[in-house]
């Protein structure tokens, strides 16, 4: 997160840390006891290894109470994610059991209507990835809250150029910007998951390269039937 504050420790109780061998790679959040969705883009270059998913952390190094790291039972991308482009960027991780709710580990709801949020509601966005241009990695988790850009401003010529579809959208970028390890995490909007950060390599805090989140509310149903056939 660029730009950002610390986050006061578990206010975002949903938040989580994809690991491989104890390294963060991506952002996540917990939609139900035993799923997290993140970002299809986040398993590139991981050459089939499974994550380990960090629920109910602050500090991805320190000691906390409720800090617990949970294996990977499934690994499920969206089947129209793709290496070449930012479309379907989604990843759905079954946990090898249900996470322990408390105070610090909790569901976040996410959007099931699809329809557009408003241009200039401001959202909130959380992660433990880079908060400087020269790549500095925070140990405590960052947030950050950033304006809705309209689709129409995020896909002018001088922006995104078209390729903003309407399961995506966008927030000013102008100094305070998602940036690399924040993928996969959730804009959060009037409490609910709007959307998950993309996770294509993207330019972060320049104000003609908005920030690109995967719109949830499109992919309800597919969320929902991969929960379905996977339950138990
Ligand atoms: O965050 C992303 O956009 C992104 N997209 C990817 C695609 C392939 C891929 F193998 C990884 C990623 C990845 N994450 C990263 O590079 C994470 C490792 C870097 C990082 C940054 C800050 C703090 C901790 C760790």
């Amino acid at each position: 997160i660029l730009g950002g504050r610390k986050a006061d420790p578990h206010v975002m109780p949903y938040m989580a840390s994809l690991q491989l061998d104890g390294q963060h790679v991506c952002g996540g959040f917990l939609i139900a006891e035993q799923w997290v969705l993140s970002a299809a883009h986040c398993t590139e270059e991981t050459d089939g290894k499974i994550f380990q998913v960090l629920l109910g952390a602050h500090s991805l190094t320190k000691p906390e109470p409720h800090k617990r790291l949970y294996r990977v039972r499934a690994q499920i991308p969206h089947p129209g994610s793709n290496i070449h482009n930012n479309k379907d960027d989604l990843l759905l991780l079954q946990l090898e059991e249900k996470a322990e709710l408390n105070e610090h580990v909790q569901v976040l709801p996410f959007q099931r209507e699809d329809r557009d949020v408003a241009a200039d509601t401001v959202c909130k966005v959380a992660g433990w990835g880079t908060t400087s241009h020269s790549g500095h990695r925070p140990d405590e988790l960052h947030s950050l809250e950033r304006p809705v850009i309209s689709r129409d401003v995020c896909n002018h010529r001088t922006r995104h150029d078209h390729t903003i579809t309407e399961k995506m959208m966008c927030t000013d970028s102008r100094k305070k910007d998602t940036c690399k390890g924040d993928s996969g995490g959730p804009l959060v909007c009037n409490g609910v998951a709007e959307g998950v950060v993309t996770a294509g390599s993207r330019v972060c805090g320049n104000y003609k390269k908005p920030a690109i989140y995967t719109r949830i509310a499109p992919y309800v149903a597919w969320i929902d039937s991969v929960m379905a056939s996977a339950a138990g």
